[in-house]
């Protein structure tokens, strides 16, 4: 199933894009007025290989759900089961990301791939646990080579199966208390950069435990051989949600459907997914930049500009749901504008 998502992962459709510029230079506005958003609207169009692209609606979110072994060595200030009740908080309706959702009208659906406790099932909840949580990545692979791949089969389960349910619009989201050590990890090992560049204070902690979360990223670091390939990267320092969150875009790029990534973790399973497939990366909408400062390394690496700039470092998918509406009218310009013929306005030299 990996390698047949790969294989169908296409490279931009040229011809939509150039119909796409030529049909925002018709419309009535000063050509260029819509920044960013009319670059995003001729992406779009590569993306879907047709002008006007589908309109990015309904939009579903999916929350991939894990622990982690590094836990245990204090990088993060909150206790591990805030991850399993956080999950019945999102299935209750009570998170940001279900106020976001609600505000945007897209759905959000929890996929555990990973979370330690047992979870008792709900709707809206789908149950694909890998493991109990990864192993302690200071201490030797998070996860095995099969873990990483079924969590990445995973992720492309869910995109195929939101699609094929209505959705036009992928939304990634995350949890998983101490996530942010091992897209730390990640991001250093899929870009280059060294560990300090790229560890953040995640939820929030303290000077001493900001040096600690630096050395283990490090030494992780330091464990990965110079030759390891994307998926052994993967399973030696990721988490389940990343890996799952990877298959995810790369279900959604397969499909030729856009997927609005998040923060710092979505950050993370992109570089991920792009190591496997470069290609994805033209289906992917970087909906936001987190305060974590790997995110705007990942970002940097994979040549996306963040739409929304606020600060968040929430996850959840809070920051990709917030940019929706902004993917959504970058998209309806193309097919509600009225060109400066049809609408008998005059044009820049004097022309309608
Ligand atoms: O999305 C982000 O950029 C982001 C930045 C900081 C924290 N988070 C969220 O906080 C949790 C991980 O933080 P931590 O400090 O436990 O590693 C996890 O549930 C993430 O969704 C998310
Ligand atoms: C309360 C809480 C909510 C979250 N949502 C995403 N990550 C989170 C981490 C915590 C601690």
């Amino acid at each position: 199933m990996i390698e047949e998502t790969l294989a169908a992962i296409v490279p931009p459709d040229e011809a939509a894009i150039r119909d796409a510029r030529a049909l925002q230079a018709r419309l009535t506005k000063p050509p260029g007025s819509l920044g960013a958003l009319e670059d995003l609207s001729v992406r779009l169009a590569g993306l879907a290989g047709t002008c006007p692209p589908p309109l990015p609606a309904p939009a579903a979110v999916a929350i991939f759900a894990a622990d982690h072994g590094v836990h245990a060595r204090g990088v993060s200030p909150w206790p591990q089961e805030v991850t399993a009740q956080m999950v019945a908080n999102f299935l209750a309706g009570g998170a940001v990301v279900n106020a976001f959702a609600a505000q945007t009208g897209a759905t959000v659906t929890v996929v555990d791939v990973g979370v330690a406790a047992d979870l008792p099932t709900a709707p809206g909840l789908q149950d694909r646990k890998i493991a109990r949580g990864t192993a302690d990545l200071s201490a030797g692979p998070a996860m095995t080579a099969d873990q990483a791949r079924a969590a990445l089969e995973a992720g492309i389960e869910v995109a195929r199966g939101l699609v094929a349910d209505g959705a036009r619009c992928l939304v990634t989201g995350d949890m998983g208390i101490a996530n942010t050590t091992a897209s730390a990890a990640l991001i250093a090992a899929y870009t280059g950069r060294p560990a300090e560049q790229v560890t953040g204070l995640g939820t929030g902690i303290d000077p001493a435990t900001h040096a600690r979360k630096i050395e283990i990223v490090r030494d992780a670091l330091g464990r990965l051989p110079a030759s390891a390939g994307p998926l052994e990267i993967l399973a030696e320092v990721g988490g389940l949600e990343h890996a799952a969150l990877a298959g995810f875009i790369l279900g959604g790029a397969a499909q030729r459907v856009p997927v609005v990534l998040d923060g710092v973790i979505a950050g993370a399973a992109a570089l991920a997914a792009a190591a496997l497939a470069p290609g994805v990366v033209g289906a992917c909408v970087a909906g936001h930049r987190s305060a974590e400062p790997g995110h705007s390394a990942a970002l940097a690496h994979l040549g996306l500009e963040p739409l929304v700039d606020l600060g968040l470092r929430l996850g959840e998918g809070t920051g990709a749901v917030l940019a929706l509406p902004l993917v959504q009218s970058a998209v309806r310009v193309l097919h509600e504008v009225a060109t400066f013929d049809s609408a008998g306005v005059t044009g820049k030299d004097g022309e309608s």
